[in-house]
């Protein structure tokens, strides 16, 4: 297991740790396969299942988990070549394009704070520009069926496809906050005709700085725990809600004088 490094907030960086119970640090998508072995077998009708097709529908169905956000569908636009779905002139190639060309290689400039209010952080330590895409949320691919209680804090959902879940295995994007004044956005988009979690940069960001993004108030309501981002000094509260009105400074009888002419 290759563990994230991580460095100690208030050290002086040669505080160097490893977290308590680290991920393993994927760079592709992993599955648990026994785990869509049970939810095939659950889905799969009775009666069509016999010995001999057995075997099959087995190996077909981790494969084509492990294609779950490759897709089929004319609809959706790739990012990387603008081309829709059913043109055959989308292809992989245009993930591959797309993350080497324009992607911000970042991975070895983020530090792994922590572990402070919030948990672990990521900091970047090179001055990042607006609008550059910094990285892909990766982590197991989990079927969208499991109950809440067998989601973690690391579960995001690909509607209709299958949900990555990075509490086990990722890489440096499971450890962003959230917060009410992000400076990363996440969006769900598709490469080359397959569906991808991105996150790109909403503005100039200063070496040093955390890297947020905006879970969302559904997020929240789900795990049962109210946001403590620093956009509303740390106060419990939901995403939308407004910061609550900052306590009036205490007037001097002097200024109430000047106020009073
Ligand atoms: C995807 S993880 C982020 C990394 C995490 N801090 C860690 O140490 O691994 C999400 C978890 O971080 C914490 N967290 C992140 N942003 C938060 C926020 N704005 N308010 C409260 N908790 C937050 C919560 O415990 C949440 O379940």
């Amino acid at each position: 297991m290759t563990r994230f490094l991580a460095f100690n907030a208030d050290g002086d960086g040669e505080n160097q740790h490893r977290i308590p119970e680290p991920p393993s640090k994927i760079t592709r998508h992993a599955l648990r396969k026994q785990e869509w072995e049970t939810e095939a077998a659950a889905n799969r009708p009775a009666s069509r299942v016999t010995k001999s097709k057995k075997k099959k529908v087995k190996r077909k169905t981790v494969t084509k988990v492990l294609d779950a956000i490759k897709y089929e569908s004319d609809e959706l636009q790739c990012l990387a070549c603008l081309l829709y779905g059913d043109d055959p002139a989308c292809t992989s190639k245009c993930y591959t394009d797309f993350t080497r060309q324009s992607f911000r290689p970042i991975t070895n400039s983020v530090q792994i704070r922590g572990p402070g209010d919030l948990g672990y952080s990521a900091h970047t330590t090179v001055p990042i520009e607006k609008h550059e895409w910094i990285g892909e949320y990766i982590g197991e691919l989990r079927p969208l069926s499991l109950s809440d209680t067998q989601q973690s804090h690391y579960w995001l959902p690909i509607p209709g496809q299958c949900a990555i879940d990075a509490e086990r295995k990722g890489n440096w994007t499971r450890f962003m906050n959230s917060s009410c004044k992000p400076n990363v956005k996440v969006w769900g988009e598709t490469l080359g005709k397959r569906h991808v979690v991105l996150f790109q940069v909403l503005k100039n960001i200063a070496v040093g700085e955390e890297l947020t993004f905006q879970y969302g108030k559904a997020y929240f309501e789900k795990a049962g725990f109210e946001c403590r981002c620093d956009a509303h000094d740390g106060e419990p509260h939901m995403p939308g809600d407004k910061p609550a009105a900052k306590k009036p400074a205490k007037t001097t009888g002097k200024k109430v004088l000047k106020n009073a002419k």
